[in-house]
């Protein structure tokens, strides 16, 4: 693991009890993947990373292109080519208390996991939720920080109804994303995702709409609400670990055929080409 500029073992503890990260959920992280010895998509998932930074005004204390190396850095010294990558930056440690001028400096690890698929399936059975997402004037969904208890608290609902996954709604019962990916809808041959105001700014999302229009297929970024859900042809979910994944079933309700439709195995066949053919070379 990567601690504040040091590689160390994965089961020494390195985190203080006074870390704010830890006392009060302060701080960003970021799940990035590797394929094939390239890491997919890395500066735009450490754009994201100093932008939730910036959001809350937490200074990380390095730059983007140090970060990167380290990340790279990271994989070299685990020499692994295919990984699921988590930056994590705390706002530091500091005294009880949640004031962040407690803490002088932030702290930055970056942790690796041998990659497997978030899902056990690619076919998920998807419940809406009654909690809400976080709406963007309390907490906005466009920061990916630590504090995941909304997130959690949709899946421990869905995990109650029988659900794979949450399909979370705004404070307006627009359709916002999933408990971990954000969603699309295809009806009629058009595809369908919610503007990013409830939801985060997926960079899977973002390459599946690139990926759609580069095959020609429509794609309306617009709310949705559940009639659409319920009424689509197809239904997929889209999330750096799981890639995309198709919902066949919500709330009772079988989706289409009930199987994997045709936009989302092109989106499962165009991902496996782009992510094992771009990106950042980790061995050069
Ligand atoms: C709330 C939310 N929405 C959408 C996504 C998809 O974003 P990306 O396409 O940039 O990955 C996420 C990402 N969430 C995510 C990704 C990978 C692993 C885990 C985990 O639960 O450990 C969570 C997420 O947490």
């Amino acid at each position: 693991m990567y601690v504040n500029g040091k590689f160390v073992p994965e089961n020494q503890p390195v985190i203080s009890v006074f870390d704010h990260g830890f006392l009060y959920g302060d701080g960003v992280f970021e799940g990035i993947r590797a394929y094939k010895g390239r890491v997919f998509k890395l500066r735009e998932h450490v754009d994201r990373l100093f932008d939730s930074a910036k959001a809350i005004d937490l200074d990380i204390g390095m730059t983007k292109e140090a970060m990167e190396e380290a990340i790279l850095e990271t994989l070299r010294q685990n020499n692994l080519k295919d990984a699921y990558i988590r930056p994590i930056v705390s706002r530091g440690n500091g005294d009880l208390g949640l004031d962040p001028l407690k803490c002088d400096k932030a702290n930055v690890f970056i942790v690796l996991k041998t990659m497997d698929s978030l899902y056990d399936t690619m076919e998920l059975k998807a419940v809406t939720v009654g909690v809400r997402r976080n709406a963007p004037d309390a907490l906005s969904p466009n920061i990916k920080s630590l504090n995941y208890l909304n997130n959690i608290l949709a899946k421990i609902e869905a995990n109650a109804k029988g659900g794979q996954e949450a399909i979370f709604l705004d404070n307006n019962g627009f359709v916002a994303e999933g408990s971990g990916d954000n969603i699309f809808i295809i009806k009629n041959g058009v595809v369908y995702t919610p503007p990013t105001i409830n939801n985060l700014k997926g960079i899977t999302r973002a390459t599946a709409i690139e990926l759609l229009e580069k095959n020609k297929i429509p794609v309306r970024v617009e709310n949705i609400g559940l009639f659409d859900v319920y009424t689509a042809d197809e239904i997929f979910v889209t999330g750096t670990a799981a890639e995309a994944a198709a919902v066949v079933w919500v709330d009772g309700r079988t989706v289409g055929t009930g199987k994997t439709g045709p936009v989302t195995a092109l989106m499962l066949k165009e991902f496996e080409r782009v992510t094992t053919t771009t990106g950042t070379e980790i061995y050069t």
